[in-house]
């Protein structure tokens, strides 16, 4: 049963800025020129904002992942990709703390994670969403994105929805800041639904905006696209891509539909039996012999049937 995002969707008070939601908020369906393009209008940083080293994770017998390694910059949109049982959700999952690796280091912009407990990763400003919807089909779209802020607030959440006490004017806050993020990902128009009467694509996108409006320095999307139609993975393509620009957030993504993959990443690593056998530029991955060898031969069975 996978945990809500909510769960590890909360950040440290610095992680709100007000200043980039009174810059105003572009349509989402408008990104920048070239998604290698710069977040803030500098060059992407160098210095890591996650590194893996040498991770290694086993279930009993089954090695999931073996000697890994893995560098992500700053603002950057890095894919992990591969085939089935590669190790990519062992990894996402190692990455977000839910699984501790047996061997090796996750570093977070330099802190190492075995001295930070699990619960508190989201302090350090990381996000999630999974692959298995995790919405609270009940609420309606504003409040299932006001629950990325529940544990960021003093109040509690419920406090917050019956807008009791305190809570008044940190659900106003909230709400206004749930308000922003629904307009940038152009939700308005469903913010009053249930969101368990929304259609799939859009669910999966009232999840992104559920793990952005904490603003994440960490993204971390468990094929975000999974089960959607090609028109929408476009489209969520974009919003992705639009996240990354207007807020700087690093993204991590695995995902099944490469094609979609080699579009929106600026680097991509593969992962095959529990190894990375690749690491480079979409180009430099799509000419890579190994890949070729491990990955073109299942690439008919990804979800649209696309090579790489
Ligand atoms: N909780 C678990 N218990 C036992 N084995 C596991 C567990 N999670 C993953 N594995 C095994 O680890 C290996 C890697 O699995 P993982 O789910 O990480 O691959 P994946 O690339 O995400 O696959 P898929 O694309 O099918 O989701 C597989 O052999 C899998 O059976």
């Amino acid at each position: 049963m996978p945990l809500p995002s909510y769960a590890i969707g909360v950040m440290e008070a610095s992680v709100y800025a007000p200043e980039v939601f009174a810059r105003g908020l572009p349509s989402a369906l408008q990104p920048s020129e070239g998604h290698t393009a710069p977040v803030t209008g500098t060059a992407v940083a160098t210095s890591p904002m996650l590194s893996l080293q040498a991770i290694g994770l086993s279930f009993g017998g089954v090695v999931a992942l073996a000697d890994i390694d893995l560098s992500v910059r700053s603002g950057e949109i890095r894919a992990i990709i591969g085939p089935n049982g590669a190790g990519k959700s062992s990894l996402i999952n190692v990455i977000s703390g839910v699984y501790r690796p047996d061997r090796g280091q996750v570093q977070l912009a330099g802190i190492d994670y075995a001295q930070v407990p699990t619960q508190r990763l989201a302090h350090l400003g990381v996000a999630r969403t999974f692959q298995n919807l995790a919405l609270f089909k009940g609420l309606s779209v504003l409040d299932n994105v006001a629950t990325g802020l529940a544990y960021k607030v003093r109040s509690n959440f419920a406090g917050q929805v019956l807008g009791i006490g305190r809570s008044r004017g940190e659900r106003r806050e909230t709400r206004s800041r749930a308000d922003q993020i629904l307009e940038f990902l152009d939700l308005t128009a469903v913010r009053d639904r249930l969101a368990g009467t929304l259609p799939y694509g859009l669910r999966k996108r009232v999840e992104l905006a559920r793990a952005l409006v904490a603003e994440p320095r960490l993204l971390l999307l468990d094929e975000p696209m999974a089960g959607m139609t090609s028109g929408e993975k476009s489209e969520m393509a974009a919003f992705v891509r639009a996240a990354r620009d207007r807020f700087a957030t690093t993204v991590v993504l695995i995902e099944h539909d490469v094609g979609v993959v080699m579009g929106l990443s600026d680097r991509v690593a593969v992962l095959d039996h529990g190894r990375k056998i690749a690491d480079g530029t979409p180009d430099e991955v799509r000419n890579d012999q190994r890949v070729i060898d491990a990955y073109l031969g299942v690439a008919s069975d990804n979800e649209d049937g696309a090579g790489i």
